[in-house]
């Protein structure tokens, strides 16, 4: 959770009917009923909060502004229990509260890993360090905080193969390289999983499995604050910014959500200042970057409805199928496309086809005797009335296809719904998440498509024509 820019005192659901529709009294009566829809129940009281927060006490931190809640559409949170005025302090957490991979070094597990070579990273001194005390139980030092981390997590390390095929092209790439790097570093640390066996009476295969890896990784992945340490020289060159936060990072995330956080070096603890206020009441947010949905939920396994961020890709594959294969020039227009690093980052987003997409279409539509002019065209000149005109129709034929995938998607989601196991269920709403999020930017796209088009335009009496170069 790199943190950068927290938090209001909204849900989400709130906002962004807020945002779509600010004015009269059809929008006020849906915003109320909104409100009536999503609803908080404290979680204070319950057993694991009530230890979390007296343990933490004993570190020096208590909130009273700020408690564990259970939200409707979200899920756990903080709750604020008073008015949070702008520039307020949300959050103060001691040093002594994080655990870090300090924390791990002078912990029974320190002397392990200092004697092993080549040095183990950060990530793999905190990973060991969560196994192991998950595995203490009630004799764990940080037990009160271990037992309140979610059991499992939504991120695509735990997709299977048939749930990996649902993400957009781009996003399955990159999940599938994340999994084989999760792969790669669990197998390369067996020996230095191995050398602990000393610290266990059970065999060390039983306990640091595949799975235990994968529940530390992604809590590391999905909870930790960024702050920088000393580098350590009993650990590997890889920057050493994690820190695990408890009780801050039940802090859930809202795009549109600004604050203020890091290491505070005089007070020695971490803290977060919100920009905007908070309502009594209502959930405190924080902005984990800002990253479009594919990346929330590759890296957070959640997406955010109503992200100002997101975007729809199109990648290579895609705007192929939109264009003419007998175009002679096609290859030699895609490899100076690639030279020139354009192909990238080609997207639809809420206003409708970015503007680096429109600029590439153009470029794929220059005849040879046009070709001087593509300087004129980066520049956003516009080549002639008939160029604009197809790439619009370009735009419209791309965005038909990438809604006609979503709806085929969408399909298949809901076959594999049918029996799937709670987990299952869980990735899968992730990806529904993302997916609905996705056409309802490819719907707006179309609308400001076809708003570009003249009115006279006869694809618009006979349909989309075909203009072909
Ligand atoms: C730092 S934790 C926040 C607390 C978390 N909800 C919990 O129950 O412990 C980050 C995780 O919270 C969830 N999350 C955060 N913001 C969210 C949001 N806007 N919508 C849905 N889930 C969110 C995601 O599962 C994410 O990986």
């Amino acid at each position: 959770m790199p943190p950068s820019f927290p938090a209001r005192a909204r849900n989400i659901t709130q906002d962004i009917n807020t945002m779509k529709n600010s004015n009269g009294r059809r929008s006020r009566k849906k915003r109320r009923r909104k409100r009536e829809d999503a609803y908080s129940v404290t979680l204070s009281h319950e057993a694991p909060f009530v230890n979390l927060r007296r343990w933490l006490k004993k570190k020096g931190f208590s909130s009273r502004s700020l408690v564990p809640a259970s939200f409707s559409d979200i899920g756990r949170g903080l709750m604020a229990t008073k008015p949070i005025k702008a520039n307020d302090l949300l959050i103060s957490l001691p040093e002594r509260c994080l655990l870090t991979t300090d924390t791990v070094l002078k912990s029974y597990m320190g002397e392990y890993i200092k004697r092993w070579q080549p040095p183990v990273s950060p990530l793999v001194a905190l990973c060991s360090f969560l196994i192991a005390e998950r595995h203490f139980g009630d004799a764990s030092e940080w037990s009160p905080y271990i037992k309140v981390l979610p059991k499992s997590y939504t991120c695509p390390v735990y997709f299977s193969d048939d749930i990996m095929e649902l993400l957009p092209y781009g996003l399955q790439k990159k999940a599938a390289d994340q999994r084989e790097q999760f792969q790669e570093l669990y197998s390369s640390s067996q020996p230095f999983f191995s050398s602990l066996q000393p610290l266990f009476t059970q065999p060390i295969e039983d306990l640091f499995t595949q799975d235990a890896f994968r529940w530390a990784w992604s809590s590391v992945n999905t909870r930790t604050v960024y702050m920088e340490h000393v580098q350590s020289d009993y650990l590997s060159r890889e920057k050493d910014v994690l820190a695990l936060a408890p009780y801050l990072d039940l802090l859930n995330h809202c795009p549109k959500i600004q604050v203020e956080a890091g290491f505070n070096k005089l007070t020695r603890c971490y803290e977060i200042r919100s920009i905007q206020s908070c309502r009594k009441f209502q959930q405190a947010f924080i902005c984990y970057g800002p990253h479009d949905n594919q990346r929330l939920l590759l890296e957070y396994g959640f997406v955010a409805p109503g992200n100002q961020h997101s975007v729809v890709y199109v990648d290579l594959g895609i705007l192929k199928v939109c264009l003419n294969e007998g175009d002679k020039q096609l290859q030699q227009k895609l490899l100076f496309l690639k030279d020139n690093d354009f192909l990238k980052n080609l997207t639809f987003g809420i206003d409708g086809p970015s503007w680096r997409l429109m600029t590439v279409l153009k470029l794929l539509s220059l005849k040879p005797e046009q070709y001087s002019s593509w300087k004129s065209v980066l520049l956003g000149a516009a080549v002639s009335q008939d160029t604009e005109e197809w790439c619009i129709h370009k735009a419209q034929m791309l965005c038909q296809h990438l809604s006609d995938d979503n709806i085929n998607v969408l399909k298949r989601l809901a076959q594999l719904k049918d029996g799937a196991d709670q987990a299952q269920l869980e990735q899968l709403g992730v990806v529904e998440g993302l997916r609905r999020e996705e056409r309802a930017i490819l719907e707006r796209s179309k609308e400001v498509l076809q708003s570009l088009l003249p009115q006279s335009l006869p694809w618009q009496q006979d349909g989309i024509r075909n203009t072909e170069r």
